[in-house]
């Protein structure tokens, strides 16, 4: 039964708030490359013929005698229109209003935010990568009618907009729409000419859309023969040798929905047990979810050419930012997803590739020092969640890793620069970990490091505290926080003095540990001399057993840790200010004070707050009032 638009009239819409907001930034943010929309209307017809051969499996019918996927443009000067056609799967009615009418994906309004404080101006770039690529037709578009005939259904749906609050939807006449799948009218605006232009939309095609594995046709104008832009042909499939750097990065461009150029190209045919071609590309910047604990990796897997799922697990979490896809002969074309996630090929394939991956990192590393840092700040943070996650090969990506630390200046230093550098009898490597390098750098641990030219590595990403927990000894080197336990510093000579010099603690400086010990008992867990200081004059550190100082605040802020264990206040007996105070006799009242603000002053060091505010403000008052007396 066909449906027409006189039995049933179109229903009018308001767009879901979030897509009339995103629509008004179409129009008034992204103006400067509107060229971007026929990408998308592209790719998301590619996607429909390539969603249809994936039902066709299960359901061959759904193909008819139609069985060659094809876009085609379709160009009218007079009218100001142009059209875009896919004989893909089509949309029923309720995918029109759920495709067209709202936004799923929770990223996009991370995406709004960022257009909003119009960072870079990097707007037209974030298109793809947030997934709101069809309103982008509203940067050239007065109106845009799509009409729709669902693969297999007999109806035919229309869905119209101008882009301004609302839509309509409505049964339409199978005149009016293509026999499968999606024809959408873009009726152009005045400034939008262009685009029924052959030579624009040639240009457009072939640099932003020629590797989109359908074929694409135009239709110059209305009666004119149909000419052939691209032809559809798989780029993977391809030798290397017949791929150019120009190919590579448009394919990138389009699979990633990213601007950039790739950093890494990584294609080869595994042959052998199991036989898979893999082309991964590692971007040049951030994709802007990176971060986002739901982001799955972005590998597409095919089967022979058929595309079968985005959705796989054919990454570690920590290459989680690399784009592309494998295409295997060997798993069924009717796999199920279940079916895929426990099936040996998947395993074997995500081993091969991330294998491969790894290695192009480490020769990037070798032969070019810029791109590998390049490289590095993009992603570093999240390569080193692999030396948490990947017990196989925490080692190799142990080597990769660069840190900044107290020689390392602008540039960034390897495990194995630290090594060869490390003193005699140094079986440690040190680290420090917090929130910001200035406050690593201004960090009172690390003076007496610095005064006997041990480096120290400066871990300001979350998961640094959690690797270094857990890993595994460098070169025969274990990691240790210079904010746990002894530092054990007096092996190591300073400059001026022999090793294993320990100056001696006076009388007064023990008996002032003693008093401190007992006033701050409920607080600390013990008061001792430190070797870790030289300019400071106290600090805190961790007790030997349990967390460091920066991993028990993370555990803490995220409520994972139950009591926090009392840390132990470093003093320097060496400081004038300490020398003092142990001179003074224990019944002084300033002793309490001192002991107390000494304490305060470790926690403000240490970047929090003195644990009683007011108390420390008064406190402060009364030390000054005796100065003043004085
Ligand atoms: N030509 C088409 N044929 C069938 N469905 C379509 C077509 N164009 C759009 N859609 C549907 O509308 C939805 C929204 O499209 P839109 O371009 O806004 O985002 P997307 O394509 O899902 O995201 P991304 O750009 O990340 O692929 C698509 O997911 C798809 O379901």
């Amino acid at each position: 039964m066909t449906t027409t638009a006189t039995q049933n009239p179109a229903e009018n819409h308001v767009f879901e708030a979030d897509v009339a907001r995103l629509l008004h930034m179409m129009v008034h943010s992204l103006y400067s490359d509107r060229d971007v929309f026929l990408r998308e209307l592209i790719s998301n017809a590619a996607d429909a013929c390539e969603k249809l051969r994936f039902e066709a499996i299960a359901t061959p019918t759904l193909l008819a005698d139609d069985t060659d996927s094809r876009i085609t443009l379709s160009l009218d000067e007079e009218k100001r229109q142009l059209v875009v056609e896919d004989n893909g799967i089509g949309m029923s009615r309720d995918e029109l209003i759920e495709g067209l009418g709202t936004i799923a994906r929770s990223g996009t309004r991370a995406f709004m935010e960022r257009i909003e404080a119009n960072k870079a101006g990097d707007g037209a770039q974030l298109i793809g990568q947030f997934g709101v690529g069809f309103y982008s037709c509203f940067m050239v578009a007065e109106r845009v009618d799509v009409a729709s005939r669902r693969a297999g259904a007999d109806e035919v749906w229309l869905w119209s907009s101008d882009g301004k609050g609302s839509y309509s939807v409505g049964p339409t006449d199978m005149a009016d729409a293509p026999a499968r799948g999606t024809r959408i009218t873009v009726h152009l605006m005045e400034d939008a000419k262009t685009y029924t232009s052959r030579w624009s939309v040639e240009r457009i095609v072939k640099e932003q859309s020629g590797h989109v594995p359908v074929p694409i046709t135009m239709v110059e104008k209305r009666g004119a023969e149909p000419i052939q832009l691209t032809d559809g042909t798989a780029l993977w499939t391809r030798s290397k040798n017949d791929i150019s750097t120009e190919d590579y990065t448009d394919f990138y461009r389009g699979i990633s929905g990213q601007y950039d150029e790739p950093a890494l190209t990584v294609h080869f045919k595994a042959e052998g047990r199991h036989e898979y071609t893999a082309l991964a590309f590692v971007p040049g910047s951030q994709p802007f979810d990176m971060f986002d604990p739901d982001r799955k990796g972005r590998i597409k897997l095919y089967v022979r050419r058929v595309f079968i799922t985005g959705d796989t697990e054919l990454m570690p979490r920590y290459l989680r930012f690399v784009r592309g896809l494998v295409d295997t002969p060997d798993l069924p074309l009717n796999v199920s997803r279940e079916m895929i996630q426990a099936s040996p090929v998947l395993s074997a394939m995500r081993k091969g590739i991330t294998t491969r991956i790894i290695t192009a990192i480490e020769k990037l590393a070798e032969s070019d020092q810029d791109a590998f840092i390049k490289f590095w700040e993009n992603f570093g943070p999240v390569v080193k969640e692999g030396i948490y996650e990947d017990f196989e090969r925490r080692l190799q990506l142990m080597a990769l890793s660069r840190f900044r630390t107290t020689v390392s200046n602008d540039g960034y230093r390897s495990l194995s620069d630290y090594v060869k550098d490390t003193k005699p009898d140094q079986s440690a490597i040190y680290y420090l970990a917090g929130n910001s390098l200035d406050q690593l750098k201004a960090s009172p641990q690390l003076e007496g490091f610095r005064a006997r030219g041990i480096e120290v590595l400066l871990l300001t990403d979350s998961i640094d505290s959690f690797w270094v927990m857990n890993a595994p000894e460098f070169d025969g080197k274990t990691f240790k926080s210079i904010t746990q336990g002894a530092a054990d510093l007096a092996q190591f000579a300073k400059p001026d003095e022999e090793a294993g010099m320990k100056s001696e603690t006076s009388a007064d400086v023990q008996r002032f540990i003693a008093f401190a010990r007992n006033t701050l008992a409920d607080q600390v867990s013990d008061v001792r001399a430190s070797d870790r200081l030289t300019e400071s004059a106290v600090c805190l550190v961790a007790p030997e057993e349990g967390y460091d100082r920066q991993m028990e605040k993370i555990l803490q802020s995220a409520g994972r840790l139950q009591s926090v264990a009392k840390p132990i206040l470093e003093v320097n007996f060496e400081h004038p200010l300490v020398k003092g105070i142990a001179a003074q006799a224990d019944s002084s009242s300033l002793r309490e004070d001192a002991a107390l603000l000494l304490l305060d002053q470790a926690r403000i060091l240490d970047g929090d707050k003195p644990a009683d505010p007011r108390a420390f403000a008064e406190r402060l008052t009364r030390v000054f009032q005796r100065a003043l007396e004085s």
